[in-house]
């Protein structure tokens, strides 16, 4: 399954980030000729106010339902249909009472939604060289654990800072995942120091296929305060090798997963059957 990273350098405007979005991914089906195509977390609206954030966010259709849907829901599914791809729509702020979710849309190549999934590890930390973040100041948890078939594949879908709870993708690999999606924006400075080192980790952990889009570029915030994001998006075999990676500018990597490579890794060090302490 050929499969892209489209990374992008997202801004608060959110006419900007879809004519951006809608660039990168048609040059990259052109070039590459993918059959999924996956965008980073929140490539909607990074940095901007807290009523940027809700304004660029929008109410999502029941599961199953397609009414009342938004420009960012319209963008994902009219751009699968249009280029005959499934499109992992990375992340977008789905409006939820008070507050927003920040969830991943999967639409198939027909542009019906798949699957939806809302990041359940929010980052509330301070970083060793200071920087605080407080996401769930704007953010309510997910709850639920997600798959979803993409051809012959199963795909486990995470987010961002997701990344660091390794018992979420045991939890994904035991319900048949054999490629985990994470739509990221990572901090620079966090990801200088973990990003690669912790996607390659549950590449190995999990022996599946690992697609990690990030954001890059700088963000502002509405006081002025510049966030820079990591970039280096990449795909990584089920044995823990990186396949392709993208650097630190806006474009895309492209790689093919194959299912035997997941079944040979398996088949030789078959560590789920080994597993022998807790879940
Ligand atoms: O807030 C938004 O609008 C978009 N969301 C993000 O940028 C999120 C929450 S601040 N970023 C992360 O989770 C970075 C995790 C990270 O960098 C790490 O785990 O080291």
């Amino acid at each position: 399954m050929r499969t892209t990273v489209v990374q992008m350098a997202p801004g608060a405007s959110l006419p900007d980030n879809i004519a951006q979005a809608s660039d990168l991914i048609a040059a990259a089906v052109a070039a590459d000729r993918p059959e999924l195509v996956v965008l980073p977390e929140i490539w909607s609206c990074l940095g901007g106010a807290a009523e940027t954030k809700f304004a660029n966010a929008e109410e999502l259709p029941a599961p199953g339902t397609t009414a009342g849907t938004g420009p960012l829901y319209r963008f994902l599914s009219e751009t699968a249909r249009t280029h005959g791809i499934t499109l992992h729509g990375g992340s977008i702020g789905q409006r939820y009472g008070g507050k927003l979710l920040n969830t991943s849309l999967v639409f198939g190549p027909d542009g019906v939604e798949r699957a939806r999934y809302s990041k359940i590890h929010l980052f509330d930390i301070t970083t060793p060289g200071g920087e605080g973040y407080r996401e769930s100041d704007t953010y309510a948890p997910g709850e639920d654990v997600v798959t979803v078939p993409v051809g012959a594949f199963t795909a486990g879908l995470a987010i961002c800072y997701d990344l660091r709870f390794a018992e979420l993708f045991l939890a994904l690999r035991k319900r048949g995942a054999n490629v985990i999606v994470l739509p990221a924006a990572f901090t620079a400075e966090t990801g200088e120091a973990h990003w690669a080192t912790l996607l390659r980790a549950r590449a190995i952990e999990t022996q599946c296929w690992v697609v990690a889009c990030g954001t890059t570029g700088t963000h502002i915030d509405a006081g002025g305060h510049a966030r820079r994001t990591y970039g280096h998006s990449m795909i990584i075999d089920p044995w823990g090798t990186i396949v392709t990676q993208a650097s630190n500018g806006i474009g895309w990597a492209t790689a093919t997963l194959t299912l035997h490579q997941v079944e040979r890794v398996r088949a030789g060090m078959p560590v789920l059957a080994h597993r022998r302490l807790g879940a």
